[in-house]
């Protein structure tokens, strides 16, 4: 547990100071600012291949940028040995893929109740409770005991929701969350992690295609070669 280094609730949730990132010789992009602080939802924008993934995983300290820092509660990510940036991910972040990514032979409970047996906890009428209340918020009570091959895709993108929320996390990282979904769909999905983002105090960085998440984003920004501008 890192709690003694990272509760720290006067330090900035997100810090990035001139990120650089490149694959061999073939730059990504340099001259990355961002900050982000609590309870904001800030949406990101790019062209195909300018970064946005690569950035997430620079943010995540899944993957080193070649310049610049990382902070998150004031921990410098990029510069922690992978014990402490696994510890920081599990304590800090929570993620939501496109791809959804729920492990396909576990059910639903099983599959939100992850990242609280990642970060130790053993109790399991604390872990039912946390979970039950966590498929509730996002209206997928009754379903617990389903295996995700029985769900929409909709309802999938509510466990992966689910399973982001459930040890809340300080920042919520979404890649493209609403990719693979109708409209409808998205346009739920979305409002469901925006209000969770927000009602747990959490800050939430996804990155979009859709107008129609950028739409409910406090702030949206572009990724470019050179850094982030402001839309
Ligand atoms: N592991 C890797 N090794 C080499 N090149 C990579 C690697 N991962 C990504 N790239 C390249 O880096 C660039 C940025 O990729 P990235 O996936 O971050 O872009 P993106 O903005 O998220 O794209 P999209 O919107 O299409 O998902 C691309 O040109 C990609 O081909």
């Amino acid at each position: 547990m890192n709690r003694a280094t990272t509760d720290d609730h006067t330090a900035e949730l997100l810090h990035i100071r001139g990120l650089a990132k490149a694959y061999g010789r073939t730059p990504v992009f340099h001259a990355v600012e961002l900050r982000m602080r609590r309870g904001e939802v800030v949406a990101l924008l790019g062209e195909s291949g300018v970064g946005k993934s690569s950035l997430l995983n620079c943010i995540a300290g899944l993957d080193r940028p070649d310049a610049g820092s990382v902070r998150i509660l004031g921990q410098a990510i990029d510069a922690l040995a992978e014990p402490q940036a696994a510890a920081l991910r599990r304590e800090q972040l929570g993620f939501v893929f496109q791809a959804f990514h729920v492990l396909p032979h576990l059910s639903v409970r099983h599959n939100v109740a992850l990242p609280l047996l990642l970060q130790g906890l053993r109790d399991p009428a604390a872990i039912h409770a946390r979970v039950d209340a966590m498929l509730a918020e996002v209206g997928l009570a009754g379903l617990a005991e389903r295996r995700p091959r029985e769900l929409s895709g909709g309802q999938l993108q509510r466990v992966a929701i689910a399973r982001a929320l459930v040890h809340r996390p300080a920042l919520i990282l979404a890649d493209e969350p609403t990719g693979n979904l109708d409209p409808d769909t998205a346009a739920q999905v979305l409002d469901l992690l925006c209000a969770q983002a927000r009602d747990s105090g959490a800050g939430c960085l996804i990155v979009t295609h859709s107008a129609a998440a950028a739409a409910r984003a406090d702030r949206v920004l572009r990724l470019r070669a050179d850094g982030v501008a402001s839309v």
